[in-house]
């Protein structure tokens, strides 16, 4: 609602090109910052002051420039006393290394006072926890109090709880709001489906509220989200390492060089094998020949056959988007649920449409729009206007 209201704050009146990105962005951190820390980070006003937020949008374009000096992190994390680690990052000659310092500091201080207001919550009793943002139900409040009670050789150091909070925020608010952003462009793109869409949603709202079940089985939301998060997956690329020397089977056999037919590969452990998301989300193979277009009512009618015998091993919906095995998204679910509500709020109160200014999406950690293709500033303009009385929530 908070962000209902600062939008309705700029459009009233008159459409107005509004930063949906920046929005997103805001709205996501938000969201994970009180379920995830129990903690407030925006309050969503237009003018408020977020220093934890822009340091967040920033980490991705400075470290994805230096994808080869991070395969170096894994051996020099030991090397010497944090201080002497830190000294030497100093002494790196490169722009992105020295920017992502002071951005990371930022990020790691908050983490910290955070976690230090928890633990004294806690220590100050019930009554204090109770007034805490989430009173004491955010996924770090229930891990301290876990960890508390873990024997000692199970619990976790206190410079890992902080690590995790990192963890949290980060894997929950690029991915989210960038696949929101998205949606919003490819809604202003496909104004019909807009339409349809804010009208599912209408019809819904029996009254101000649309509970929970009724949100998550409305068909063309679904649609919707699933099928950006197929076409548009916000991680590209993974890379996974066997731990052992494997003979991997290929689906179908390729020719080699030699123009012999090869149907298996092995590969020794220890290699870095890395995983094309997009490569299974778009197989025409599975999804057939119209495979890479952005089609959400492919979704609406049984999938094809090919797909279901294929066995994709992603935990999500046939897609590899959140991956899969021990190590897949444990937030997709939570990610789904939010699209949702946010897509609720919106389309039922503002109009998005294109504005003249290019938009260019960026493949990094999670892919961002910038206006152009020389800019690495996360932004995604859009003309917004409101939508007959808005205001639903
Ligand atoms: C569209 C949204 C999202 C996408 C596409 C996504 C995708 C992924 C992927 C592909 C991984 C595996 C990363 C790897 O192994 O290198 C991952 C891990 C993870 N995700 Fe998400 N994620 C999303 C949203 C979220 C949200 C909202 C949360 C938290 C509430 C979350 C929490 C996590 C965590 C904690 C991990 C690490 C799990 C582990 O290593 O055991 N993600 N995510």
């Amino acid at each position: 609602h908070r962000l209902r209201d600062a939008i309705i704050a700029q459009v009233r009146g008159c459409p107005k090109e509004i930063d949906m990105v920046s929005w997103m962005g805001r709205t996501a951190l938000e969201i994970i910052g009180q379920v995830g820390l129990g903690h407030s980070f925006d309050p969503l006003t237009a003018d408020s002051d977020n220093k934890y937020g822009d340091a967040l949008k920033s980490l991705t374009p400075q470290i994805d420039q230096v994808h080869e000096l991070r395969r170096a992190l894994p051996y020099i994390y030991w090397w010497g006393p944090a201080w002497f680690r830190r000294w030497m990052l100093k002494m790196v000659p490169n722009k992105h290394v020295q920017n992502a310092i002071p951005i990371v500091d930022v990020m790691d201080r908050k983490s910290r006072e955070i976690f230090e207001a928890k633990v004294a919550a806690m220590e100050g009793g019930e009554e204090t926890v109770l007034r805490q943002v989430e009173k004491g139900k955010d996924i770090m409040s229930i891990l301290i109090k876990a960890n508390n009670a873990a024997s000692e050789t199970d619990r976790l150091c206190s410079e890992e709880i902080i690590a995790q909070m990192s963890t949290f925020v980060f894997a929950a608010t690029d991915s989210t709001s960038n696949t929101l952003a998205r949606i919003l462009q490819l809604l202003a793109l496909h104004p019909e489906i807009q339409e349809k869409l804010r009208k599912e949603i209408l019809e819904a709202h029996a009254g101000d509220h649309l509970p929970y079940d009724e949100l998550a089985s409305l068909p063309l939301l679904d649609a919707v989200c699933r099928e950006t998060l197929r076409v548009y997956p916000p991680g590209t690329t993974l890379t996974r390492e066997p731990r052992k020397d494997v003979v991997m089977p290929l689906s179908e056999p390729i020719r080699g060089r030699d123009g012999k037919m090869i149907s298996e590969v092995p590969i020794p452990k220890g290699t870095e094998i890395i995983v094309g998301t997009i490569g299974i989300n778009c197989s025409k193979a599975l999804w057939g020949e119209d495979a890479s277009e952005w089609r959400p009512e492919r979704w609406l009618s049984p999938l094809p056959d090919a797909l279901s015998n294929a066995r994709v091993p992603g935990v999500y919906s046939n897609l590899m988007t959140f991956h899969g095995g021990k190590r897949a998204c444990i937030g997709f679910k939570f990610s789904e649920t939010e699209m949702k509500c946010i897509m609720s709020v919106l389309l039922t109160n503002f109009i998005f449409e294109l504005s003249n200014k290019p938009i260019y999406w960026n493949v990094a950690g999670a892919w961002y729009p910038s206006v152009g293709k020389d800019s690495d500033q996360p932004q995604m303009p859009l003309k917004v206007s409101m939508y007959g009385g808005g205001s639903s929530g």
